[in-house]
């Protein structure tokens, strides 16, 4: 029986900059990522993106955008990744390395893809058109894509 598991991930611009995290331990080490993580059972979704990126980057923002929706299968495990994409250009303070992510400015131009999650540089064209998204992914593994759907939502 596959289990949904909800996670967040945020990804904030600055004209035309993207704010990514260099992952310090746990899940995804050693990637830069957006900012994001689990929901907990006492909050909304919309909760836990602020609430995430906020420990992560020291960030505040009072809205998100959504952005698109992704979920991830792993081969030989039950549980499946629904991950809740948001993004802004509207925040508070001045990023800051956490426990967990050390944050840092990219240009659009020179977004790190090969030090990231492998699906980033399939989904990343829409976010950055301001196109809503929708995608399913099958991993082996954590850097192998067996196969994917990814499609434009209105
Ligand atoms: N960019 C990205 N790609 C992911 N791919 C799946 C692991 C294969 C997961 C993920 N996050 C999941 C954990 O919470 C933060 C976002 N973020």
């Amino acid at each position: 029986m596959t289990k949904t598991k909800l996670y967040t991930l945020a990804l904030i611009r600055n004209n035309s900059d993207v704010l990514l995290g260099m992952k310090k331990r746990g899940f995804g080490v050693g990637r830069w990522n957006g900012f994001g993580g689990k929901v907990h059972s006492n909050e909304t979704v919309l909760e836990a993106a602020k609430r995430e990126l906020h420990e992560e980057s020291g960030l505040i923002v009072n809205e998100l955008q959504e952005a698109g929706l992704l979920k991830f299968e792993f081969i030989g495990e039950p549980e499946i990744m629904e991950v809740h994409v948001f993004t802004t250009n509207k925040f508070e303070g001045t990023p800051a390395e956490s426990e967990e992510m050390r944050p840092q400015w990219f240009p659009i131009s020179e977004i790190p893809f090969d030090d990231m999650w492998p699906d980033d540089i399939l989904w990343f064209p829409f976010l950055l058109k301001g196109q809503k998204f929708s995608g399913y992914f099958k991993f082996k593994g954590h850097s192998e894509i067996l196969d994917y759907t990814l499609e434009p939502e209105c």
